[in-house]
């Protein structure tokens, strides 16, 4: 896939396109639906393209921090999109004066330049200075210059719209099979593998500390089932994983963290990548009258794990 850096008018492209605009956060069932659409009108000589904005317009214009942090990292968004079938990303460096684009501007002077025949977004879809235009608004701009527009019916489930925003808010209520139902796929954070305390291992539950996760949206501090994702060439290995995410009292921890516990593995895998997926919510954080009741709670968590997971106790 292409990738091409916007920070005003985007360069002309000759190659026939359909194209998609907006966040794209997650890739959800809704973005995953605008996909397929655009793939159906999709002929021969044309390629799939996404106009992409790098920040949400409600953290640069408002400062609502609960737009800054994501459900993908620009990394990952780039990957999915890539996996999706789209050919051509242009990540549209999203500023207060990006913002100040009219409506008629955005349509006429920069979709104009990349030989579009048919834009495909969702009935919600707004754009240009102050939100102002809808999605039939855009109709009307694109027909002056014979470009069609698919306006796609919102995707429900459970009779709730699903969006980025609500994904990201049952992130942070720990709900992961919601997660997963929206996402088509679970939550999941790619870090690099930091260096801890390493009391995990003295207390006999060693842990990895993932690092470089700050782009992502925090789940609700607590214990999860998942599994982790190390990645290797030529295959990657995979591990099913209990998880910490939180600030852990018990040893007066000060920041947030993600931390991983390997289900029946043994090694060191400081500075490798690796890809913590959140499958199931198992208990919220303690803060435990010291170290004994800790691992005391954390043998616990490891034998309802393996029931859960049908793996048998080593402790014998
Ligand atoms: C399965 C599991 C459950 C945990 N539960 C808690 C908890 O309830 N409260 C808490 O303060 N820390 C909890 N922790 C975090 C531990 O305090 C932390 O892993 C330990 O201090 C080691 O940290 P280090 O890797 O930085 O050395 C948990 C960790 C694991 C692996
Ligand atoms: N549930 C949905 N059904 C159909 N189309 C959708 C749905 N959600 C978003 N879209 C469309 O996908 C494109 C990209 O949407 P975008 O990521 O900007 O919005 P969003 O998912 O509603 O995110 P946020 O909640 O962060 O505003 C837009 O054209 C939008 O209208």
């Amino acid at each position: 896939m292409e990738t091409i850096e916007v920070t005003a008018l985007p360069p002309k492209n000759e190659k026939n396109t359909i194209l998609l605009i907006g966040k794209f956060d997650g890739l959800h069932l809704g973005h995953q639906q605008l996909l397929k659409e655009a793939s159906a009108w999709r002929q021969r000589n044309e390629e799939i393209a996404v106009f992409g904005f790098s920040e949400h317009p409600l953290w640069v214009l408002k400062g609502d921090l609960d737009y800054k942090r994501a459900l993908s990292s620009h990394q990952d968004k780039l990957h999915l999109l890539e996996q999706a079938g789209v050919n051509r990303y242009y990540h549209i460096n999203f500023t207060k004066e990006y913002a100040q684009i009219t409506p008629e501007q955005f349509v006429h002077e920069h979709i104009a330049q990349l030989n579009v025949s048919r834009v495909v977004v969702g009935d919600g879809f707004r754009f240009g200075k102050g939100g102002n235009a809808d999605a039939n608004g855009l109709a009307q701009l694109c027909e002056e210059l014979s470009i069609s527009v698919s306006i796609v019916p919102h995707i429900n489930v459970q009779h709730k719209k699903v969006s980025s925003t609500e994904v990201r808010r049952n992130v942070a209520e720990g709900r992961m099979e919601v997660v997963q139902s929206l996402l088509n796929r679970p939550f999941e954070m790619t870090g690099v593998v930091e260096k801890g305390e390493a009391l995990g291992r003295q207390l006999g539950f060693p842990t990895l500390n993932v690092g470089e996760i700050e782009e992502y949206v925090r789940p609700k501090p607590g214990v999860y089932l998942g599994i982790v994702k190390v990645h290797a060439a030529p295959a990657a290995e995979y591990y099913y994983t209990l998880i910490s995410a939180g600030y852990r009292p018990t040893v007066n921890g000060e920041s947030y963290k993600v931390e991983a516990y390997l289900l029946d593995f043994s090694g060191d895998l400081y500075d490798r990548t690796i890809t913590v997926k959140f499958l199931r919510y198992m208990r919220g954080e303690e803060n435990f009258n010291g170290l004994d009741e800790l691992v005391e709670q954390m043998q616990k968590d490891e034998e309802e794990a393996r029931e859960i997971l049908g793996l048998s106790n080593n402790e014998e």
